[in-house]
């Protein structure tokens, strides 16, 4: 075996192996990875197709166009007040004050009637005595009007006037109207037209008077510098979601897949792990802000042309790698990698909320009190949103120049100011480091896929530095109502071996006797999960502790195949997750080539010296299996120069050569399976769990993994659970069968179906000849086997008929079969065969007593519908039933019938038939009698006793 790689090395290689797995599984997403790199180009596109299609739609307005001969505006009248572009209906085209003068009244008049080409009708003027009505009626009558005139009578030859309108310009369908030249100038001189005519006294007095704009160049730029500064940092915000979403759902997948814990049981350091990430994704975000940067510059935007280039790309990829961070943290809470884009919205909302808030200057102004400005900045796109404004800001007029990296440290106006671009960059800077070390330490203490955690102040125990801790993890959430877990149940084992093997195993542990013949020492181990535990408003929610395992004593020898075998829930894959180091242990311990699972020391030494196939396929859908075993091998620390041979080898093993490129999520259950093998079998280990591992494999497949399996057993240790019998029988050298989280029985194939078989199972075939009448029944053979061994056929048809026979006939086997074969040419006998019963019926009865076992406890019972139309209740498992209500002066213990049972789709425990009713013998125990025996409907519906008629 070649040496592994401990240390720096290994670090080193796990990292640059993590990283190039990174690399492949963007390569391979490409479409993802493209829109990662390149979506500022659409992004950076939209602003500008909105920028030109604003200037489009304003090319009405004279402020975007060249004034070169500007048109004088002579004598123009005042409009209706229904030209305004806002306006409120019924409207007033002017209002006036100072309508107790005479002689003002009659200058109003002259100015309604005088208005060139439209004289002014009464009602669309208001008079008023002073100003402060008319601002009075102002206030109860917005937008009523679009301007108010205001005389003063001051002797016979001065007449004072103002003019009063709203200069707000305001935009219509593309048009800017302008107040000054709409309403106040001609309002002006009809004003100053008619006080003159008034003083003179000639009422046709007149002059030429005329107003013209400059001549001059469209006002460029303000469309521009305003659509980007309105978009820009949404659109910037939401072009850094892609990467985060990215990052987040790649990150969650690892975890829901459990491809996180298949790195941490080969030994991957979290150190690799995230700076593999870090790394990869480092560079991504330095591409793709280099393209963002490079993209705005192409659009000619004034924000990329006029800022320093190393200013505006050092925001973005500090802001980026801030998203990163961001993504790490929030990795930890999210559990499926469906929910990446909803959190990844959200965040949006939220730095979008926060941009509406940095505009209006929160809380970046002096009178803002620092606290709120330190917790505010703790958000990366809070500082991200300060800095685009002060870039925006500093481009947004034309004729200035922009930030240069010089200035990047002052203010914008020169004076004091709370936020600098370089005050935006130490807060990302220093905000990234905060995010990224808080990832890790909440990926340390928030429960993982197998619920196990570290302590919340892990790092503060110096164990925790120098490698030597002791029990490490612990389990259920850190904010859990804790409730506290009962006393692991020891219970004595009934069965002799399994307490043989149990008082060996105690015996060593006491002695301190470490067997160099073993590979494996499971000292009482017991493992309970804490139940899951929810805060409510009001109290506590939790869901009861469950004992999956309970005491497990077990040796297991090197070189040997130990099969595990046990009804689905029976604590197989428990007791491996605990050995593996997924699942902390409650009790007890393991001890694996002398390392204890307890310890953090220990645990590590194991990591290197186990392969695990776990229950479920766990790969990625994007790589090939030769791409997994280099990423594996390379994890585990297998010298560089080596892996390529022994994944080339391992893939020859599990047959997967020709698909050794092809990427494995194309794969069958079949190949994947034996690619997870391939996985467990990876550096040589000297202790290998295959839990069900040729689930999903055809027959022929099947054999060859057997064959894989039982060359692999040289040298090592293998622990195999199966729920395949024919698996069991052929490969374990041992064989375990648990149930109900302890073990029930343990020996050879041929110790358990000796000793917990129903007895020998003998199939009779018949003469072809013999059953073609309906008089040629096998009757006589029946009454046969009933008259001599008191049996009747399990199965029968017109080939064959199968007998079980109880061991306690095994003495009079010989003569019975000597006669049997005396009259085979009676019966029609073509060939008798006699065998021990199958591990199949083992698994069953031991499955069935365990089950029996809980239900008399629990009380879940099953109806058995009786032939006499009786239905009777009795304990799931119950094999002899006795009927209440029975009972003879003949037969005073009533009659029992025998139930077969067998296992249903979902593993649980099911009647198949039961035996015709007979007598219950004298003296048999009873092992269950119910409180009630009639239920009910008289007589008809009874619960049943149950009868230890297989120990008597
Ligand atoms: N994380 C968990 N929290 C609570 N209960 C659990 C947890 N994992 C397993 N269990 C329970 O522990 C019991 C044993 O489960 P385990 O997976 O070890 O059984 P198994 O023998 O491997 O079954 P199978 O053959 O179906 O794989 C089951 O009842 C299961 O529901």
């Amino acid at each position: 075996m070649a040496t592994l790689r401990e240390g720096l090395p290994l670090l080193y290689q796990q990292f640059t192996a993590l990283f190039k797995k990174n690399l492949l599984l963007s390569w391979r997403n490409k479409r993802a990875t493209c829109l990662h790199l390149f979506s500022s180009f659409f992004f950076i596109f939209l602003i500008f197709s909105i920028q030109e299609s604003s200037k489009a739609s304003e090319e009405a307005s004279t402020v975007h166009r060249n004034v070169t001969d500007p048109k004088a505006l002579v004598s123009p009248p005042i409009p209706p007040c229904e030209d305004k572009f806002v306006v409120k209906l019924p409207c007033f085209d002017f209002v006036w004050s100072g309508n107790q003068s005479r002689r003002v009244s009659d200058i109003v008049s002259a100015i309604m009637a005088n208005n060139p080409g439209r004289p002014i009708p009464t009602n669309k003027v208001q008079s008023f005595k002073g100003p402060e009505e008319v601002d009075a009626w102002f206030m109860s009558n917005p937008l009523k009007v679009p301007g108010a005139l205001h005389f003063l009578e001051r002797n016979a030859t001065v007449i004072s006037y103002g003019v009063q309108t709203n200069s707000s310009s305001e935009a219509k369908r593309g048009r800017t109207e302008d107040p000054t030249f709409k309403f106040l100038v001609p309002l002006q001189i009809a004003a100053e037209r008619e006080i003159a005519r008034s003083l003179i006294g000639d009422p046709k007095f007149s002059w030429g008077f005329g107003f013209k704009e400059f001549p001059r160049p469209a006002i460029a730029g303000v469309v521009t510098s305003s659509v980007f500064s309105l978009m820009g940092p949404v659109f910037f915000l939401a072009f850094s979601m892609f990467g985060f979403v990215l990052q987040l759902g790649s990150l969650v997948t690892e975890k829901e897949l459990k491809l996180r814990q298949a790195m941490t049981m080969m030994g991957v350091f979290d150190t690799a792990y995230w700076l593999s990430w870090l790394t990869w994704e480092g560079i991504l975000t330095f591409v793709s802000s280099l393209f963002l940067v490079l993209f705005g510059m192409m659009f000619q935007f004034d924000f990329f042309l006029k800022n320093s280039f190393f200013v505006v790309f050092l925001l973005f990829l500090l802001f980026q790698f801030n998203m990163i961070s961001l993504a790490f943290v929030l990795s930890v809470f999210v559990c499926k990698s469906s929910s990446a884009t909803t959190v990844g919205f959200l965040v949006f909302l939220i730095g979008f909320i926060a941009q509406i808030a940095v505009v209006m200057d929160f809380p970046y102004s002096s009178d803002q009190p620092i606290y709120r400005q330190v917790i505010w900045s703790f958000f990366p796109t809070n500082t991200f949103s300060a800095g685009l404004k002060l870039l925006i800001d500093a481009t947004s007029t034309p004729g200035i120049s922009g930030i240069s990296w010089s200035q990047r440290a002052v203010c914008a106006m020169g004076g004091d100011c709370v936020m600098t671009v370089n005050k935006v960059y130490v807060w990302l800077v220093g905000t990234f480091f905060f995010w990224f070390v808080l990832a890790i330490y909440l990926d340390n203490i928030i429960p993982n896929a197998s619920g196990v955690r570290k302590p919340i102040f892990y790092f503060l125990k110096p164990s925790y530095w120098t490698g030597n801790e002791g029990n490490k993890v612990k389990e259920g959430s850190i904010c859990s109502c804790i409730g506290s877990i009962p006393p692991v149940e020891h219970v004595t084992a009934e069965d002799q071996d399994v307490l043989e093997e149990e008082t060996i195993v105690k015996q060593q542990a006491v002695d301190g006797l470490v067997d160099p013949n073993n590979a494996v020492q499971i000292h009482g181990l017991a493992k309970t999960y804490p139940g899951t535990s929810k805060l409510g408003c009001c109290k506590c929610k939790k869901t009861a502790p469950f004992q999956a395992v309970k005491g497990l004593w077990l040796n297991i020898a090197k070189d040997q195949l130990f099969c595990l075998l046990g009804p689905n829930g029976a604590g197989k894959t428990t007791t491996i997750s605990c050995m593996t180091g997924i699942n902390p242990v409650t009790g007890g311990d393991a001890i694996i080539y002398g390392n204890s699972v307890r310890s953090s020391v220990g645990m590590s030494n194991i990591r290197k010296m186990i392969g695990v196939c776990p229950q479920f396929d766990i790969l990625w859908d994007a790589l090939s299996s030769e791409e997994h075993l280099h990423l594996f091998a390379s994890i585990k620390g297998l010298p560089p120069a080596s892996i390529k041979s022994i994944a080339e080898k391992l893939l020859a093993d599990v047959k997967l050569t020709g698909a050794a490129k092809i990427r494995a999520g194309s794969y069958s259950g079949g190949m994947k399976r034996r690619l997870s093998v391939a996985i467990a079998l990876i550096g040589d280990p000297k202790l290998v769990f295959l839990d069900e591992p040729t689930t999903g494999m055809d027959p022929i497949t099947r054999r060859h993994v057997w064959d894989i399996i039982q060359e692999s057993k040289k040298g090592r240790a293998i622990i195999l659970t199966t729920h395949s019998m024919e698996e069991a029988d052929i490969l374990g050298d041992r064989i375990g069968i648990m149930a109900k989280g302890r073990l029930r029985c343990i020996g050879t194939s041929i110790r358990l179906k000796s000793r917990f078989g129903t007895g020998f199972v003998t199939t009779v075939s018949f003469l072809e000849n013999k059953n073609d009448g309906p008089g040629t029944s096998h009757e006589p053979l029946k009454r046969f086997f009933k008259y001599h061994l008191k049996v009747e056929p399990t199965e029968e048809n017109k080939a064959f008929m199968t007998f079980v026979i109880p061991h306690d006939k095994e003495k009079l086997l010989t003569s019975f079969f000597g006669e049997l074969q005396d009259r085979e040419s009676e019966f029609g006998i073509s060939d008798i065969q006699l065998g021990l019963a199958t591990l199949e019926e083992v698994f069953l009865n031991i499955a069935r007593r365990a089950e029996l076992e809980s239900a008399t406890v629990e009380g879940t019972m099953v109806t058995l519908e009786l032939e006499s139309g009786i239905s009777v209740e009795i304990p799931v498992g119950a094999r002899f039933v006795g009927i209440p209500g029975t009972e003879k002066a003949e037969n005073p213990r009533g009659i029992m019938v025998e139930v077969y049972w067998q296992q249903d789709g979902s593993g649980s425990m099911c009647i198949s038939g039961h035996s015709s009713e007979m007598d219950v013998p004298q003296n048999v125990p009873v092992i269950y009698e119910p409180s009630s025996q009639v239920l009910g409907h008289g007589q008809r519906r009874v619960r049943g006793t149950v009868i230890d008629y297989e120990s008597s």
